[in-house]
């Protein structure tokens, strides 16, 4: 089997995670959850043509009226916010108008309060204000029509999108289910985070992270407890979690060509199909992709740098396809190097974990430190060897800017 390139990876994962059956949701529970439908609207906004100020409601006036420097009207009435019907106005009447409320019938404009001048049943409004072009009317309609777009099958809910819905009268949402994911970390020297380690022994670090950014992404997972390097102990590790049902299996560990490194013998003894076992990326070589019946099997290699960097190019986006997300691959985008950097391997792919950051509007970034929160990779697939502060490169944004 031949090295795939990090975008030909992206492409074979992808193509074997098309979105998962669809759901049903109350609209309040679906923030953050793809649509698996496009949603129309289905009356017009606003549905009724309504006051933009607070003020009076005018019914039209004569250009002779409108010679005098001010026109006097009578006090008939009063619309609030939620009166369902106010009548039309008579010829010479206006009625008080609250912001929202809905203008009545033959009227022709609102006037704000603070332009007119109220003496007992009489509003007195100058001409000015009854010539201006502005009505502060929003029309019937004039927002959106009935039958339109609100919202595109593929789009991540946000809260905007819910207050839309809801206008529209719709009290529940049809998502796309989210995958079910389980974790294995396999590696003979391994114990569980908080557990007590002996020389030669390590935490299972990758667990947590990957689990914190399963979480992150709204997904979640199942976490398996660690095995050690044995055939055997593997193979009834994946057959249990198999049981499970799930979606999607991510293991790290075990991906070397060393003697312990047993994931790619074990996923073939269980009659998995392998789709690429080696990528053309540094880090992160050393890992497979394939299937155990409908399951999608990530194995990641054991160092925790290269899981971080194949989880946000690889298992997330598989993530995002399968829960019908239309654009599951992380941003790319350009920005400045604020240090220099150094590159070892050719030929291949070279991957950073990095932070970017705005600095005076421009979006900066330098490769992380081990203490650092990585939102960002950086990318390197040209010759050049040295990069300087100042240099502009080609980054992945994962996560929020920091
Ligand atoms: N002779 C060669 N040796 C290695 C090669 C090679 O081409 N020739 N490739 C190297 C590359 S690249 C990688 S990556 C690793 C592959 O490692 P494995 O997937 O087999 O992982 P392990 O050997 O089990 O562990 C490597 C490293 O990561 C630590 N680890 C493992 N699991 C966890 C965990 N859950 N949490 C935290 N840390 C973990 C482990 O203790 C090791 O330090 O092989 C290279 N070798
Ligand atoms: O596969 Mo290894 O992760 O290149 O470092």
């Amino acid at each position: 089997m031949t090295e795939l390139s990090l975008r030909d990876a992206q492409r074979l994962v992808l193509a074997h995670c098309a979105p998962l059956s669809s759901t049903t949701l109350p609209l309040q529970y679906g923030y953050g959850r793809v649509l698996a439908a496009s949603l129309k609207s289905t009356r017009p906004k606003p549905s009724y043509s309504q006051s933009t100020r607070d003020g009076f409601a005018v019914p039209g006036v004569s250009a002779a009226e409108l010679r005098d420097r001010a026109v006097t009207f009578r006090l008939t009435g009063e619309i609030a916010a939620g009166t369902l019907e106010s009548g039309a106005l008579a010829p010479g009447c206006v009625m008080r108008i609250m912001t929202g409320g809905m203008v009545p019938r033959r009227c022709e404009r609102v006037v704000p309060f603070e332009d007119c001048h109220e003496e007992g049943e009489r509003v007195v409004i100058p001409a000015s204000a009854l010539r201006r072009q502005q009505t502060f009317i929003r029309k019937k309609g004039s927002v959106m029509g009935r039958g339109r777009v609100l919202v595109s099958r593929g789009t991540r809910l946000q809260p905007d999108h819910s207050l839309l819905l809801a206008e529209n009268g719709y009290h529940e949402v049809p998502v796309y289910r989210r995958p079910r994911v389980w974790l294995l970390c396999t590696g003979s020297e391994l114990v569980k985070p908080g557990g007590e380690i002996l020389p030669g022994q390590k935490i299972s670090g990758n667990s947590v992270l990957l689990s914190g950014l399963l979480e992150a992404d709204g997904t979640g997972c199942e976490v398996a407890d660690p095995v050690p390097d044995e055939a055997g102990a593997i193979g009834s590790a994946i057959r249990g979690i198999l049981q499970q049902e799930p979606d999607v299996l991510v293991t790290t560990g075990g991906m070397g060509p060393g003697k312990f490194d047993l994931i790619e013998q074990v996923f073939q003894e269980l009659g998995g199909q392998v789709l690429y076992n080696s990528l053309r990326v540094r880090p992160g070589k050393a890992t497979l992709f394939g299937l155990l019946g409908r399951v999608r099997c990530f194995a990641l290699p054991g160092p925790p740098p290269a899981v971080r960097l194949l989880y946000h190019e690889l298992v997330a986006p598989a993530l995002r396809s399968l829960q019908g997300f239309s654009r599951p691959l992380p941003l790319r985008v350009r920005a400045w190097l604020s240090e220099s950097l150094c590159l070892r391997g050719q030929g291949v792919m070279n991957m950073k974990g990095a932070v970017a950051t705005l600095q005076d509007g421009r979006l900066v970034v330098r490769q992380a430190g081990f203490q650092d929160r990585v939102n960002a990779i950086l990318l390197f697939s040209g010759r050049k060897k040295t990069y300087r502060a100042g240099d502009t490169v080609s980054l992945h944004l994962v996560g929020p800017l920091a």
